[in-house]
């Protein structure tokens, strides 16, 4: 995870800002962040709901350094008041980017219309963003990920859909019964829908080619898991902090008759997804 560094640019050297909430830090976002200069920043709105780059993932995506504003402490501004916020945190400002739906201040009353009359220096905005004629937002993005449409959120997130999580204990059937995995518990992160899917996994900075499953153990304890399996070696992970990359769904949560006929599919499941990550 790369550390938050604006703690370390002083703000009076900051001279361009780009504005919003910047969930996904997707291709749309960063196309914002092109228009600024050497000297420019990320000011992020926390409004809560942040679960592709949750805040302390979301400077890995940018070299710019990212400031957080909790929604709920500037709502009550008015237009005007937001501008003077800027400009007294910002002394040397010069330059605002946004995107063609950014609203601000109190009831969310101003736009970019407003934003050009209050603020004194250059405003950039943005045309809407599409690839190949699909919006490129987040809500769109999670909503593909929901649909297990991995191809199409990477694609609009300009990279591969990447979690973080936290190394914990299985049912220890794996190993025995299937195949031997590691078992993860997920905070704050969106999770595709239910499923197995081609992926890579990041451990120890090492990456992976491996298989995961999403899902309730509907044939075996019922409850409900992230397991990703490290396909073509024998791995012993050592790290807390486990990193899952996904490229594509392989297929839909299933319960199965009996242990065997689970394994002998885990098995095919494994065929199809080293082949699919042999051939990226
Ligand atoms: C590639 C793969 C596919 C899986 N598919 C299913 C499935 O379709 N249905 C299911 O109930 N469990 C599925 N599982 C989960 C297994 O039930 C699980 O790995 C097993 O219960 C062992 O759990 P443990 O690691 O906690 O011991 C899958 C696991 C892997 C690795
Ligand atoms: N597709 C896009 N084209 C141009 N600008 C965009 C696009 N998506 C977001 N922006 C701009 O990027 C900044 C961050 O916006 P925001 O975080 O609301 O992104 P979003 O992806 O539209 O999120 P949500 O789906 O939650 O509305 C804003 O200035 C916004 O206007």
């Amino acid at each position: 995870m790369k550390k938050n560094f604006s703690t370390l640019v002083n703000k009076n050297t900051i001279t361009s800002i780009a504005i919003g909430g910047f969930d996904g830090m997707h291709a749309a976002h960063q196309k914002l962040f092109e228009k600024l200069d050497e000297n420019g920043a990320i000011l992020s709105i926390e409004s809560g709901y942040a679960n592709l780059t949750p805040k302390s993932h979301r400077q890995e995506y940018s070299k710019y350094p990212i400031y957080y504003y909790v929604l709920d402490n500037i709502k009550h501004l008015e237009g005007r008041e937001f501008i003077k916020l800027l400009k007294e945190e910002y002394p040397n400002l010069k330059k605002i980017v946004v995107g063609f739906d950014f609203c601000f201040g109190k009831g969310r009353k101003n736009c970019v219309k407003e934003l050009d009359e209050l603020f004194d220096g250059e405003v950039e905005v943005l045309d809407e963003i599409k690839l190949d004629d699909i919006a490129v937002h987040s809500r769109v993005i999670r909503q593909y990920l929901k649909d297990g449409d991995i191809k199409t959120a990477n694609k609009l997130l300009g990279k591969e859909y990447k979690i973080y999580g936290k190394h914990i204990k299985g049912q220890g059937l794996g190993a025995k019964s299937f195949v031997p995995t590691i078992n993860l518990f997920i905070e704050e992160f969106l999770l595709p829908n239910e499923g197995v899917y081609a992926t890579k996994t990041i451990l120890n900075e090492k990456e992976y080619n491996s298989i995961t499953f999403l899902g309730h153990r509907v044939t075996t304890d019922g409850s409900y898991a992230v397991e990703t399996h490290i396909l073509d070696e024998e791995v012993k992970n050592e790290e807390f902090i486990v990193q899952v990359k996904f490229f594509e769904k392989l297929r839909d949560n299933a319960k199965f008759d009996s242990f065997d006929d689970l394994k002998k599919q885990i098995l095919l499941d494994i065929k199809k997804a080293n082949l699919y990550l042999q051939n990226l």
